[in-house]
């Protein structure tokens, strides 16, 4: 029965999607109505060859692995993806002859940044952020995922709405707001799998068989119901045609910038912070076999973190028409969060105590340790950059980048290679990895990547911001803004050079991760629900 219901309501979605296609006012929109009717009509078939066939056996006692496991390849496949476009922007950034004359419009700089941000964040750390809260949740409950198969809606419907922003953007469709250029009608798809997403996990916790509810879940629970709020006032939009992708703000001017910020920085807060850190209370115990060091400090520095997170968004806008009360705000609430920011790096820290020996053994605890080190380098960073003198400097150059890659690249990146190293043994029933020198090398070339990158940001960065500021005797500006470019030149082409080790390095994960399935020796499946594991 609820087949049928499916299938009448796939076929009406790929009708719908078709007549959208065809009534279409621009291309990005056409585009991805296709897209959308080809996503519901293959799950159309899938469904209809599946319809009327005899119930399987009794899988409520197993955990449910299946979907994490593509969320793991997803994960692994769209990093790679991402990375790539981010090497291609760097590059492109340094010999602007790559943005070819004969692929304006649809693969220069201006089309690609976004689209390199976007895979990133969402692609890559969305991903996995889902499949490991998917994990987790499970495990720490013992119990099966809630839902049936609901997970795997959330999972093939993020992909879908992967596919329509991406094409999106490199067709035109953008509303011009930073990690939030999706139109509305993305948007739209996204708010329904982010609600299923929400019911998966929370329906998890509300069955759970543990009476306590493990703090990786806090943060991971943080994360989904943040993300929602910030998802949809970030993105009221009144569409100006259904049969097209452009739409008009609700807000406007410096509230709308406002509400843009609150949501980027809270982003970079609840996405990639407490999702992530909600990966490093599992992983890392799990990894180094020992309890969590503090667990009162982790609930400490949680509760610190989301209610001083959310008000330090305003420090993207300092120098702006942004009253001063609120910039002042920003600045304060940011310098404030460097304590719970370093809470959790030293409770991740010092969850090692009594097993440093590991480091040198374990490539893999190496990884997560040095993650765990750049996200207390980052959130250190952060603060005094938010100082509004500090940030008078600072703001529109490279430190910027330099400032957000450390993070991402050394905190987010780092962490997410450790746990698909955990999980893939696991996931796969194998009895280790295949290599753990490829895993070094990994490490290596990851580690001196990210080097490359933040150092020569860090001298671009300061070097035009001062250039920016330096004047001669009668007060006329020395350098102009091409002179500054010029300069940079050295720096852009080491920090490619960066990308593309990080690059390799996430190459040679993929090819390790895929030789454990195929060689690694196999073990006995234990996907049997436990309690607290
Ligand atoms: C191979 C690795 C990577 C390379 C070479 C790379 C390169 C770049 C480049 C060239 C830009 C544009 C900078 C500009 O406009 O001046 C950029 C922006 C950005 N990248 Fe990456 N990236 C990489 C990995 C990542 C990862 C893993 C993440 C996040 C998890 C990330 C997040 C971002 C963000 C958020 C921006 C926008 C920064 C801003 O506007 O302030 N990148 N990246
Ligand atoms: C205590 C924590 C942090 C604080 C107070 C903080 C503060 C700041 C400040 C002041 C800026 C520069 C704003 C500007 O001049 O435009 C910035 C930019 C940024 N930060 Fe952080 N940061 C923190 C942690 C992190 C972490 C851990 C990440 C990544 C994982 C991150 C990602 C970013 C991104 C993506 C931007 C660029 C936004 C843009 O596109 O302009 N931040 N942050
Ligand atoms: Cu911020």
């Amino acid at each position: 029965m609820v087949n049928y219901i499916k299938l009448i309501a796939l076929g009406l979605v790929t009708l719908l999607a078709l007549i959208a296609a065809n009534y279409g006012r621009d291309l990005a929109y056409t585009v991805n109505a296709l897209e959308a009717a080809l996503f519901a009509f293959v799950a159309f078939i899938f469904i209809l060859r599946r319809t009327d066939e005899p119930a399987g056996r009794d899988v409520s006692g197993e955990y449910m692995d299946g979907v994490v496991r593509y969320g793991v390849i997803a994960t692994a496949l769209w990093g790679v993806v991402g990375f790539l476009v981010g090497v291609t922007v760097a590059f492109q950034l340094a010999f602007p002859a790559l943005n070819f004359e004969w692929a304006e419009g649809f693969v220069n700089f201006g089309r690609m940044r976004p689209l390199h941000t976007s895979a990133v964040i969402f692609a890559f750390g969305g991903n996995a952020l889902i499949a490991t809260s998917f994990y987790v949740v499970q495990r720490t409950s013992a119990a099966r995922l809630w839902g049936g198969n609901l997970a795997w809606f959330v999972f093939w419907g993020y992909q879908l709405f992967i596919v329509l922003a991406a094409s999106g953007y490199l067709l035109g469709a953008t509303q011009s707001k930073e990690y939030a250029e999706p139109e509305w009608y993305v948007d739209w798809w996204l708010t329904i799998v982010w609600v299923a997403y929400l019911a998966v996990f929370l329906g998890t916790i509300v069955k759970r068989k543990e009476p306590h509810i493990y703090v990786a879940n806090w943060f991971y629970l943080s994360f989904i119901i943040t993300v929602a709020m910030l998802h949809v006032v970030n993105n009221l939009a009144i569409p100006v045609s259904i049969f097209g992708s452009k739409s008009v703000q609700v807000m406007s001017g410096v509230q709308d910038a406002m509400t843009q910020w609150w949501y980027g920085h809270n982003a970079v807060g609840f996405f990639l912070t407490a999702g992530f850190l909600g990966m490093m209370y599992y992983f890392v115990p799990k990894q180094a076999e020992r309890p969590v060091y503090s667990y009162k400090l982790s609930i400490i520095h949680f509760w610190a973190l989301i209610f001083i997170y959310i008000w330090a968004g305003p420090h993207h806008l300092h120098y702006t028409a942004l009253p001063d009360w609120a910039s002042t705000l920003g600045m304060v609430f940011s310098i404030a969060l460097w304590m719970p920011s370093w809470g959790g790096m030293i409770n991740g820290l010092m969850t090692l105590s009594g097993a440093w020996d590991k480091l040198r053994t374990d490539p893999i605890i190496r990884m997560m340790v040095i993650s765990v080190g750049f996200y207390g380098m980052s959130t250190f960073e952060g603060p005094m950059m938010s100082i509004r003198a500090v940030n008078s400097l600072s703001h529109y150059t490279d430190w910027t980048i330099g400032h957000v890659h450390s993070g991402a690249l050394g905190w987010n990146g780092m962490i997410t290679f450790g746990a698909l190293y955990f999980l893939v043994p696991k996931l796969w029933n194998r009895e280790r990895l295949y290599s753990l020198s490829l895993v070094s090398w990994h490490f290596w070339l990851a580690t001196i990547g990210i080097i490359l990158y933040a150092a020569a940001m860090w001298v671009t960065g300061i070097m035009e911001g001062l250039m920016w500021r330096e004047v001669d005797a009668n007060g006329f500006l020395v350098n102009s803004f091409a002179d500054t470019v010029a300069a940079k030149f050295p720096m852009y082409v080491v920090r490619g050079t960066g990308g593309l080790l990080y690059l390799t390095g996430a190459i040679i994960m993929c090819y390790n991760l895929y030789m454990t399935v195929k060689r690694a020796p196999a073990v006995e499946a234990t996907n049997q629900l436990v309690p607290a594991e």
